[in-house]
């Protein structure tokens, strides 16, 4: 087939307004309702970038908000069959690490002598050190919140507590250690004042796409702006629906075209896609209600104009809450919606695990996807835990996937922990190796020890050489134990097996995971004032309330293809005995509910 068939083919598969997105040369702000294809025209927007230049080596860049949104990506570009060797998908941090920290760590004193990257519970861990030593005793509420975040010149923003932030990081200099947040702010300092870095970064990249762009934070924002500055050739889309923006808390921030000329110093493009090959009319029009800022959006499903059901109860009681649910997804079932087209979702994970074990109970024949405490803590940044993927998972399934996990890997262990691999040890190596390995252990645990020390052994890496890596291993397997240990978790191999496995079934989850996803129908209770919007955006001087809570209901309700049920159950008080009641904003939407 020649280039411009190629192109045809995958041009007739987008509609127009997908289509002058994926071939426009500009550089463009997508505004996207929900279900409108964003992640197809993103994936194709790769797609085409490099099929009509197949010759440019320089960089295609999709910056994604989280790993699986990344794979999903790599995967559908698989399935398109297109050479993904110019081709780079995956998370901001991702990125710097990759792009900017491991190639010019030498250009800052912090980095230059090595360092390793630690996660949330070593952050947990220093952070509670500090404050014994401070003789500090707070709730752990109030621990989390303590930003130990740096400003873009590297100095403590948090205000109540900045003597546990500066001696968090003396700790982590100490330590020769960098936290999540330093991937960032560390790269942000070297694009910013080492111009060789970023002249050679920004001169291999050719088009940088943002997906979900309404979540990236501000330094997201200026670390793509040094690299445009710098290289006016980048071509830059960024995609996402402002109405959706339910991350404000963490940082994230919907930017306007002009802001975003501000700081790329480019000229941007806007286009809309507004037409939702996800839900009914009817679906559409219920949510259309929480936009922000009122625009029409058509629903193009072939089941756009089914009745389907749009449903709030607010008298139940939270004692009969699981039964109503269990009947619900029996009906639904009876009426052949299949079981993964069914999801159930609450404000918070505290509502939903008593939830997944009674609709076990009261449905055994049904599978349910629900939130599992696994015996390992999902970290798509710790070599170990990507090491774990590959340990406990099919060998035959997913090839393209765990081949890029091997690769992965390779890359951490040469560029963050300096080791030098022969040059024989590529990504078929390492799952060859893997798949090899066999120990003679039930035990989860000892079995991924004997995998580990095989497969290192075979490397040439060993404890003396290599002591950082092999704390963050001890560190990761004494993690481990103590969560099977806390949460009386079984240690037998099949539960790690389980962890990795596929999962199927009614889906069980928050209404911020559910983000991205789609199913026929939608139920979701616990839908109260001081969870949506949580207590969080109330109390906060500088979040409105109302936008907080219109959003998040706007993700909730823009999931259902057709059927949306909410509850706001009776009887739950919060742990000052106050009672929790519907939230606002549903109080005032005076809409024709089904019975
Ligand atoms: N041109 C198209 N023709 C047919 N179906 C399409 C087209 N574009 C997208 N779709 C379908 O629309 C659905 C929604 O797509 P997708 O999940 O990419 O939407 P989205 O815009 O990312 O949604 P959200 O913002 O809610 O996460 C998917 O089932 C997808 O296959």
């Amino acid at each position: 087939m020649t280039m411009n068939e190629d192109l045809e083919l995958l041009l007739d598969k987008l509609n127009e307004q997908q289509k002058t997105i994926v071939m426009s040369n500009d550089n463009i702000l997508v505004t996207a309702c929900p279900g409108s294809g964003k992640t197809r025209v993103l994936t194709y927007k790769l797609a085409y970038t490099a099929l009509s230049n197949p010759h440019s080596n320089r960089k295609i860049i999709a910056i994604t908000y989280t790993n699986r949104a990344a794979d999903e990506i790599k995967d559908r570009l698989e399935l398109l069959d297109i050479d993904q060797s110019a081709i780079w998908a995956g998370t901001i941090h991702q990125f710097c690490l990759e792009y900017i920290i491991y190639p010019y760590a030498m250009s800052l004193p912090r980095l230059c002598k090595g360092f390793t990257i630690i996660d949330e519970y070593v952050h947990d861990q220093y952070i509670q050190q500090i404050l014994d030593k401070f003789s500090i005793n707070i709730p752990s509420y109030q621990k989390s919140k303590i930003i130990t975040m740096l400003n873009n010149d590297m100095e403590i923003i948090e205000t109540q507590f900045p003597q546990v932030v500066k001696g968090y990081h003396d700790l982590l200099i100490q330590n020769k250690e960098i936290d999540f947040d330093l991937i960032l702010s560390l790269s942000y300092q070297i694009l910013r004042n080492h111009p060789i870095a970023s002249v050679n970064i920004a001169g291999i990249i050719r088009s940088v796409c943002v997906d979900e762009y309404q979540d990236t934070n501000e330094l997201q924002y200026q670390i793509i702006g040094i690299l445009t500055k710098t290289n006016n050739r980048i071509k830059v889309m960024f995609v996402g629906d402002t109405d959706q923006a339910i991350y404000t808390s963490l940082g994230g921030i919907a930017k306007s075209i002009k802001e975003i000329e501000e700081i790329t110093a480019l000229r941007f493009t806007r286009e809309t896609l507004n037409g939702c090959y996800r839900s009914t009319q009817r679906v559409i029009d219920y949510y259309s209600y929480f936009q922000k800022e009122s625009y029409k959006i058509i629903s193009l499903a072939t089941h756009a104009e089914l009745k389907g059901i749009i449903y709030l109860n607010t008298s139940i009681h939270k004692d009969d809450i699981y039964d109503c649910i269990a009947e619900l997804i029996r009906h639904k079932i009876d009426q052949n919606v299949l079981p993964e087209e069914i999801c159930v979702i609450a404000p918070q994970w505290f509502l939903l695990y008593p939830l997944s074990r009674k609709l076990r109970e009261l449905l055994p024949d049904i599978s349910f996807d629900a939130p599992d405490i696994s015996p390992i803590k999902a970290d798509d940044m710790n070599v170990f835990y990507k090491l774990a993927r590959l340990i406990f998972t099919e060998p035959g399934k997913k090839v393209p996937r765990r081949k890029r996990i091997a690769t992965e890997i390779i890359k951490v262990l040469s560029e963050e922990y300096n080791i030098l691999l022969n040059e024989h040890i590529d990504c078929f190596w390492i799952l060859q190796k893997i798949n090899s390995i066999h120990p003679n252990a039930g035990n989860g645990v000892d079995y991924y020890k004997h995998v580990i020390e095989e497969l290192f052994s075979s490397c040439g890496i060993n404890r003396e050489d290599n002591s950082s890596l092999y704390s963050l291993y001890d560190n990761f397997i004494g993690k481990t134990e103590e969560r099977i240990k806390r949460h009386s978790l079984s240690d037998d191999l099949s539960a790690f097996y389980k962890m990795f496995r596929e999962k199927t079934g009614v889906v069980i989850t928050t209404c911020h995971k559910i983000k991205g996803e789609e199913y026929n129908t939608v139920i979701a209770f616990g839908i109260f004032y001081g969870m949506i919007p949580h207590w969080d955006s109330i109390f906060s001087p500088v979040i409105s309330e109302v936008n907080e809570a219109k959003k998040m209901l706007y993700v909730i309700a823009s999931r259902a293809k057709e059927s949306l049920y909410l509850f706001a159950e009776q009887g739950r008080t919060t742990s000052n005995g106050a009672v929790y009641a519907l939230t606002d904003i549903l109080k005032t939407y005076s809409y024709d509910y089904d019975t």
